[in-house]
């Protein structure tokens, strides 16, 4: 397989989706200002290199609440697989756990949790128990989002992320144009199935799984975050954190990480890159909790910005995506190869040995004067 970059997989992906799942899958939230801004602000930021160090060559290892990964990059949760790929999430996971990459498992997968990790399990080197977390938006109904995360701890997922940026969902206009608003026949959320509790908003009983029966909520509220580290001991990490006081009254809350998104610029349009947002909330943390990023890494420089600004490891979201719908597990595998080889040209370029090594004295900014 002979594609160069992320990039050269998108436009793959773009040449063989039907063009209303393209648009899903690439667009963001009105006039898609954030999606642009994710990917721009780290083509802002200038690396400087040290030389002469004698690293050798890096290990890109690294290791987040106990899961070790092979590299700190790890796969964002993306809905809807299927649409990419009749494999789906079970592409997905084998070359996710083939490459010790961690998979964050969407609740809206169109495979159950329990086929997913069993997937992992089978493609993971050695028999190694493959690192799955299980990705949760917290619905109104607690009995029934009691019942997903007791399937999510049962198939053996080892985070419980939360995602806190969506107490609605974004308005997306390519999806409005293309009325595209639910999954086509045959594809279901398979988590949402067969679930005790009044659960998802009432279709009428017949059927389950559908997309507009997933209740994103604005009663969400610091209060569920309690309820659910009282009701599991998986460690909980809070996607969709933007602002420095909500990372602080995430840390008073006992949150374990988090993951500093803006969904991909797919929910509140104009939201800032999130590496111009790090920094700020690495400030507001000081160490206390592992911080993640996502949003626009499409290059192992944009992983090593992430790792100096802060980020213990970053994620992917549209380029697993394109990698799936491209060439199915191979082409997520190509994926993560691309990057672990940019991280590692990278991390060597810059005289570091590990990603530990990578500090803020690499960076400045493109515009000169540089002080
Ligand atoms: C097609 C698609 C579906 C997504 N589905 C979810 C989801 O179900 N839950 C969630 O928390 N985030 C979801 N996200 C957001 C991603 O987890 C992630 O934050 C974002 O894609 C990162 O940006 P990137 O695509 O530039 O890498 C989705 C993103 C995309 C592109
Ligand atoms: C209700 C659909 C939400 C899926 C999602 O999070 C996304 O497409 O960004």
């Amino acid at each position: 397989m002979d594609y160069a970059n992320v990039r050269s997989l998108e436009e793959a992906a773009r040449a063989v989706l039907d063009p209303v799942h393209y648009d899903y899958f690439a667009g963001g939230a009105q006039d898609e200002i954030t999606v642009a801004a994710n990917e721009a602000a780290f083509a802002r930021i200038g690396l400087v290199p040290r030389i002469l160090r004698g690293a050798a060559r890096p290990r890109l290892g690294t290791t987040v609440l106990g899961a070790e990964m092979s590299m700190p990059v790890m796969l964002s949760p993306t809905a809807f697989h299927k649409l990419a790929h009749p494999e789906a999430e079970r592409a997905t996971a084998r070359a996710a756990a083939a490459a010790g990459v961690t998979m964050i498992s969407a609740m809206l997968s169109t495979v159950a949790i329990e086929d997913i990790a069993a997937e992992a399990r089978k493609a993971a080197p050695g028999g190694a128990e493959p690192s799955l977390w299980f990705q949760l938006y917290v619905q109104p109904d607690l009995g029934f989002t009691e019942a997903i995360v007791r399937r999510a701890e049962a198939a053996g997922c080892r985070a419980l992320v939360v995602t806190v940026d969506s107490p609605a969902l974004g308005r997306h206009e390519r999806n409005d144009r293309n009325d595209f608003h639910d999954l086509p026949p045959g594809m279901r959320c398979e988590n949402l199935r067969e679930l005790p509790g009044e659960g998802l908003r009432d279709l009428g009983g017949r059927d389950s799984g559908h997309v507009r029966q997933v209740v994103l909520s604005p009663e969400i509220s610091w209060d569920h975050i309690a309820w659910l580290r009282q009701i599991s001991d998986l460690p909980i990490v809070l996607k969709g954190v933007l602002h420095p006081r909500d990372a602080r009254l995430a840390v008073e809350n006992g949150v374990d990480a988090l993951l500093v998104s803006n969904h991909g610029g797919r929910q509140l349009d104009t939201t800032p890159a999130t590496i111009d947002r790090l920094p700020i909330i690495a400030e507001a943390v000081q160490g206390q909790v592992p911080l993640l990023l996502d949003g626009g890494v499409r290059r192992g420089t944009d992983v090593i910005k992430a790792l100096a600004l802060g980020a213990t490891a970053t994620a992917i979201g549209r380029p697993a995506v394109w990698g799936l719908a491209a060439a199915g597990e191979a082409g997520v595998a190509r994926v993560l190869d691309l990057l672990r080889n940019e991280l590692d040209n990278a991390l060597t370029l810059c005289g570091c040995a590990s990603p530990q090594d990578v500090t803020a004295e690499l960076l400045t900014t493109m515009e000169g004067p540089h002080q």
